[in-house]
């Protein structure tokens, strides 16, 4: 793992864009995977600059999410395909037809899972993979005690990822409780991951990223068994690392 501190959130969105940006002049035709979050509004927010100011296109890019909450309609302000409409698609050259998210009303779940693990092989490898990472160590929405050999799935939220995920709904009631997610699986079959934490409530986790040895109980940590992953973490992120693990 590739392991870059810097000072800030704005510090990491920054050099996130850049490596965002790279693969994208080096490869117009990019498969970019992506999240959702707080943690990558920045990183899509210089993409958009970029666009505008630097002349990155993305005309060509192909994009798939990691992740939707089942039940909720594609429309719902809270659903991640209007996360992604109003954060990044509607500002940028891409075209909506080259962009994927998993179906969170689909009539089947099992199918839609099936459908959605298809298409990643299909579409992929996935060259650029961009990851935010929960409190609890989740990935997408992989919650702790998801195997290493998941595939697409659906799963049943914890109390943490509600709780802390209420701050964009209402209420927390109108939170859905289960969501499909890429497993751990198809995200390891990216090409290159980019991981990016930022702030002091995160601290505790990152602290268990770089100490802790990998294991079900904290699904981040399955990300030292791939060989291409970029860490950037600001400082109150990463305060509380005592033995930077090798
Ligand atoms: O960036 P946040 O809002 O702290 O969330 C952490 C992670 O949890 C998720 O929201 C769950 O999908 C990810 O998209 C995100 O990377």
């Amino acid at each position: 793992m590739n392991i870059e501190i810097v000072e800030n959130y704005d510090e990491m969105s920054k050099l996130a864009a850049e490596i965002v940006e790279k693969q994208v002049v080096k490869n117009p035709r990019s498969i970019l995977g992506l999240a959702t979050g707080s943690t990558p509004m920045g990183l899509y927010s210089n993409m958009i600059e970029g666009f505008k100011n630097r002349g990155i296109s993305y005309k060509q890019v192909r994009t798939i999410n990691l992740d939707e909450y089942l039940g909720l309609n594609r429309n719902h302000p809270n659903s991640y395909h209007s996360f992604m409409h109003e954060n990044l698609f509607k500002h940028l050259d891409i075209q909506m037809r080259n962009t994927y998210l998993p179906e969170g009303q689909a009539a089947s779940v099992d199918e839609e899972c099936m459908r959605y693990e298809a298409l990643l092989d299909r579409i992929g490898p996935v060259h650029l993979q961009i990851l935010g990472m929960g409190t609890n160590g989740h990935i997408g929405f992989n919650e702790p005690g998801t195997p290493e050999d998941s595939l697409t799935h659906c799963i049943e939220l914890d109390e943490s990822t509600r709780n802390s995920n209420a701050r964009f709904f209402d209420s927390l009631d109108e939170v859905p409780t289960h969501a499909i997610t890429m497993g751990i699986e198809s995200i390891l079959k990216s090409d290159k991951i980019l991981l990016l934490v930022s702030g002091k409530e995160k601290a505790q986790a990152v602290k268990m990223l770089m100490e802790e040895p990998i294991s079900e109980d904290f699904p981040a940590s399955f990300l030292w068994k791939h060989e291409d992953v970029t860490f950037i973490v600001d400082q109150d992120a990463y305060h509380l690392v005592e033995t930077e693990r090798q």
